[in-house]
C-alpha cells in the first residue's frame, strides 16, 4: 500500500493553488490520473519520487516511511527508488539505447526482453537523436522497467505513440505486470486509453 497526504502550494500564474491529496494506492494495483492542465498531476509523481518537496505530507509506502514533514522524514529519490516516466522522457543524449538499460539493470536477459517489449531491438545502438518521438517515448518506458520497480510512475507515457503501437505496448506491460507486480501511477490525458486495464482512478482538479 502506498498512502499518500500531502498539500503542495503551486506557483501558478496569478494565484495561489494548492495542491491538496489524500489518497491510498493498492498495492499491484493501476490507478490511472487525470484532471485538468495545470492541477498538479506531474508535481503529485514528483513529490512521490521525492524530487519535489510538499509543505506539508506524509508519504507511507508498505512498512517504510519516505516522508513525514512533522517528523522531519524525507527519503532521497534513489532510497525511493521508483520508476519514473518522465513527460519529456528525460533520455540522456549521450547513451544508446542498450546504455540506457544497461545503465539501469545488469540482468541481459531481461535488457533483452524489454528491447523486444519496446520493439527497438534493432536500434539497440541507437542514440536519442536518431530515433523517432515514439521511439524515444518508448525508451523512456523500458528504463523505467529496467530496475523492476515495486512502484512506477508514468507520466503520459504513451502520448507520442499510434494507437496499434500503444495497444501492443500495453498489453506487453500487461504480462511483465503480473511478473513484476508493481503498484502502477499513470498519468493520462486520454483516459480511455486505460479503460480495462486501470484499477483505480483519481482526478485532481
Ligand atoms: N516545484 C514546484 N513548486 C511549486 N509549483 C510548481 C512546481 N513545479 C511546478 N509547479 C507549478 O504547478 C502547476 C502544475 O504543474 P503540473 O505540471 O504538475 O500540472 P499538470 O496537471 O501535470 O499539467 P499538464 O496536464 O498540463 O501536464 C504549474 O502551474 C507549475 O508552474
Amino acid at each position: 500500500m502506498i498512502s499518500v497526504a500531502i498539500e503542495k502550494e503551486l506557483k501558478v500564474y496569478r494565484g495561489r493553488h494548492i495542491l491538496k491529496v489524500n489518497y491510498q494506492f493498492a498495492p499491484g494495483s493501476v490507478t490511472k490520473i487525470y484532471g485538468p492542465s495545470g492541477a498538479g498531476k506531474t508535481t503529485l509523481l514528483k513529490i512521490i519520487a521525492g524530487l519535489i518537496h510538499p509543505e506539508q505530507g506524509k508519504i507511507i509506502a508498505g512498512k517504510e516511511t519516505w516522508l513525514d514533514t512533522t517528523a522531519g522524514i524525507n527519503l532521497t529519490p534513489q532510497k525511493r527508488m521508483p520508476g519514473f516516466v518522465f513527460q519529456d522522457y528525460a533520455l540522456f543524449p549521450n547513451m544508446t539505447v542498450a546504455e540506457h538499460l544497461a545503465y539501469a539493470s545488469t540482468d541481459r536477459a531481461w535488457i533483452e526482453r524489454l528491447l523486444q517489449l519496446g520493439k527497438l531491438d534493432s536500434l539497440a545502438d541507437h542514440k536519442p537523436i536518431y530515433l523517432s518521438g515514439g521511439q524515444q517515448q518508448r525508451l523512456a518506458v523500458l528504463r523505467a522497467l529496467a530496475i523492476r520497480p515495486k512502484l512506477l510512475l508514468m507520466d503520459e507515457p504513451f502520448s507520442a505513440l499510434d494507437p496499434e503501437t500503444k495497444s501492443e505496448l500495453i498489453n506487453g506491460l500487461k504480462i511483465l505486470f503480473k511478473e513484476i507486480v508493481p503498484t502502477v501511477l499513470i498519468v493520462s490525458h486520454n483516459p480511455q486509453e486505460l479503460d480495462g486495464w486501470a484499477d483505480d482512478e483519481l482526478y485532481i482538479a
